[in-house]
């Protein structure tokens, strides 16, 4: 017997309220009582009531509550149930049941108390008698498919309206995507009617189109795309900075002819003094290419070989556009003093090249379509009650709806590769493949990543420093929540959902990945901290780092041209007439334009890196940890922007304020 104060949390999205009534009960270890309310719950709102209960529940384990509707069925967003329990002689206790789901229908919907998994091996085994029937419900909610054979494994969704009501994109989120997407397309057709009567002959007539509101960076890269320096730049801390590493020795494929022996002298004296950089682009070559309203695109598989100046800047040396191919003469090497038109060209298939691997390998692969395994395997082996579910649950929010639209929209047949990209059509299906069979765990972890591609200590190297920096700050959170639960190793190799999760991601998620370094169990705490902290960074930071930078760096089409309608130059002398017929023309330009701007910009709804408010821990530990967190990513953020205030060219992709806490968009 005892007196209760109950609070019910609603969500404060569109229609998290529902007019259908809801009723409750407390379930103790002793016993359960219904509370006998008919409520009535409103978005946004926390409404109370007091009850007393004359049975002797014991110790409240479980909140039940059922949602039934006379006529219209109503969908309700349950936050959490908080309970006050009020006995004689002891003090209050506060007991929270997290929620954070949709409560559709009139089934039962059962909260253990938010430490449940500490005592899961104790209260009658009630706890885990929950879990698994949880788990056998999601298994059936959330389902592997092969979209494509060779790419990691997606969630079941034909459509995003197959998937799961929880893990859909909330009222506000879905019109702003819908919403923004369909005004760019207006865009496209008044840049298209504007473009119409004029020319498209020479490198400014893409001025034409590259009007409205622009960042002040993307105003730059129109400004500055044709420099060396910029162009080097970009492989350090543009759009796409997974593919620079330092050479150990001069690239097998790179032939240097006779006559450009002083290339090599320099070349060999670079590679000497250790700033000798190389970025290859080899995962491309022989991919068929895209047809575009019946005319075939072109594709390149470049070597671009760099030299970093004391100053820090990086400056291309020498661009071959294709390896070699016995049977046929060498490829050309192209140089900074060749022509300058033959020049630029060269530099503009490299930023082509880059396109394709940045989208397909280090966005859609190496980001998405990771966390969207994360998540399934997450969803189908990790009880709601399990700390690394609470851990990572608030960084695989609408992650599977963006990835399922990406399948339905962006990759697939007829979708915005086969109409604008030069790996459409298939190809980029092979690429996908290609990366997916050489997607090592150490590419994942930035400690790893950059030390093996030679980038750790560069002062310009401003991406691997915020990235090193994030893995750290990220590490000791995750630290910090392991520790609370797993008080030594072998909590973590008696963990049989730990072990199942790890398992399924790293063989049937991510297709048999013990190959290439993916853990199929954990050993030790450090073990399992080192692969959740991966988890979070490539599910925040290292997304926000590859994605915000389309807003910027692809917005000036001829800096990251979507496709190439002419060969790659075999020769040095090249006209206008080539690089205009070269590049993409003004209907393609446009639709990259749109898409960079809709997948680039800033989301409206979005939650930065450690600032979600839903509240799935309990207890004093969890909220030192997370302070922490949130501590350090506001000191990296001062040093960021401190550090940013003496740049000509600030880099603020990793800032924590600009990373969004899941994959999104
Ligand atoms: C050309 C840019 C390709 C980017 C591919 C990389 C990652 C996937 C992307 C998610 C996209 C999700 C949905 C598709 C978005 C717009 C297509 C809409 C086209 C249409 O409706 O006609 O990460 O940001
Ligand atoms: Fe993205």
């Amino acid at each position: 017997m005892g007196r209760y104060r109950v609070r019910v949390a609603t969500g404060s999205f569109a229609f998290s309220g529902s007019n259908n009534q809801v009723r409750l009960w407390l379930v103790g270890l002793r016993a359960e009582a219904e509370l006998g309310l008919r409520l009535r719950l409103s978005r946004g709102q926390m409404e109370d009531f007091e009850v007393d209960v004359s049975e002797d529940l014991g110790p409240l384990l479980f909140v039940k509550l059922r949602k039934t509707h006379l006529l219209l069925k109503d969908a309700w967003f349950c936050n959490h149930i908080t309970v006050w329990v009020f006995q004689e002689s002891t003090e209050e206790k506060e007991i929270m049941f997290p929620c954070y789901r949709w409560v559709q229908g009139d089934g039962i919907i059962c909260l253990p108390e938010a430490t449940a998994w500490m005592m899961r091996n104790e209260v009658q085994g009630l706890f885990q008698k929950h879990g698994e029937e949880e788990l056998e419900e999601r298994r059936t909610l959330y389902r592997w498919a092969t979209w494509k054979e060779g790419l990691p494994l997606s969630v079941a969704a034909a459509s995003e309206k197959d998937l799961p009501l929880d893990v859909r994109f909330h009222e506000g989120k879905k019109i702003d995507f819908e919403g923004t997407l369909a005004a760019g397309m207006m865009d496209i057709a008044l840049k298209r009617l504007y473009t119409l009567l004029n020319s498209w002959k020479s490198l400014e007539d893409f001025d034409q189109i590259f009007w409205g509101s622009k960042s002040a960076l993307a105003k730059r890269v129109h400004q500055s795309w044709k420099e060396d320096d910029f162009f080097g730049y970009q492989f350090l801390n543009g759009v796409n900075p997974t593919l620079l590493r330092r050479s150990t020795s001069l690239p097998t494929r790179l032939v240097i002819p006779p006559e450009l022996e002083g290339l090599q002298v320099q070349l060999e004296r670079k590679l000497q003094e250790g700033c000798l950089f190389e970025a290859d682009f080899s995962l491309l070559a022989g991919v068929q290419a895209n047809v575009i309203q019946g005319e075939r695109q072109h594709l390149a598989a470049p070597l671009v070989m760099l030299k970093m100046e004391p100053d820090g800047k990086l400056l291309p040396m020498a661009i071959q556009l294709q390896p070699p191919c016995s049977g046929s003469p060498d490829p050309p090497l192209f140089l900074p003093s060749d022509p300058s038109l033959t020049w630029l060209l060269a530099k503009a298939w490299v930023r082509n090249s880059d396109f394709q691997l940045h989208e397909l390998q280090a966005h859609l692969l190496k980001t998405h379509l990771v966390a969207e395994v994360f998540a399934v395997a997450t969803m189908r082996c990790l009880p709601g009650m399990h700390p690394i579910f609470k851990l990572l649950i608030p960084h695989l929010r609408y992650t599977l709806e963006i990835n399922t639209r990406a399948r339905t929209k962006l990759i697939s047949d007829g979708g915005i590769f086969d109409q604008v990209v030069n790996t459409g059509g298939g190809g980029h299906l092979d690429v996908l493949r290609r990366a997916t069979a050489c997607l090592t765990y150490r590419s994942l972890c930035p400690p790893y990543d950059l030390a093996d591609r030679g980038l750790l200590g560069i002062p310009s190297a401003l991406y691997a420093h915020d990235a090193l920096r994030l893995w750290d700050i990220i590490s000791r959170y995750v630290q910090g929540i392991v520790h609370l639960y797993y008080s030594e190793d072998k909590v973590v190799q008696s963990d049989p959902e730990l072990q199942a999760w790890c398992q399924e991601i790293t063989e049937i998620g991510l297709c048999g990945a013990q190959e290439r370094g993916f853990p199929v169990s954990f050993q030790s705490r450090a073990e399992l901290c080192h692969f959740v902290t991966m988890c979070i960074f490539t599910c925040t930071a290292q997304h926000s780092g590859i994605n915000q930078g389309q807003l910027d760096w692809y917005a000036w089409v001829p800096n990251a041209p979507c496709t190439m309608r002419k060969p790659p130059p075999t020769t040095k002398d090249v006209t206008l007439e080539m690089v205009m017929a070269t590049l993409p023309n003004v209907h393609q330009a446009c639709l990259q334009m749109t898409i960079a701007w809709h997948l680039g910009r800033f989301q409206p709804d979005m939650v930065p890196l450690g600032h979600h408010k839903e509240e799935y821990f309990a207890g004093p530990g969890h909220k030192a940890v997370l302070n922490r967190f949130q501590e350090d990513l506001n000191t990296l953020e001062r040093e960021i922007v401190a550090r940013n205030k003496g740049l000509d060219l600030p880099y603020y992709y990793l800032q924590p304020s600009r990373i969004e806490n899941s994959i999104t968009i």
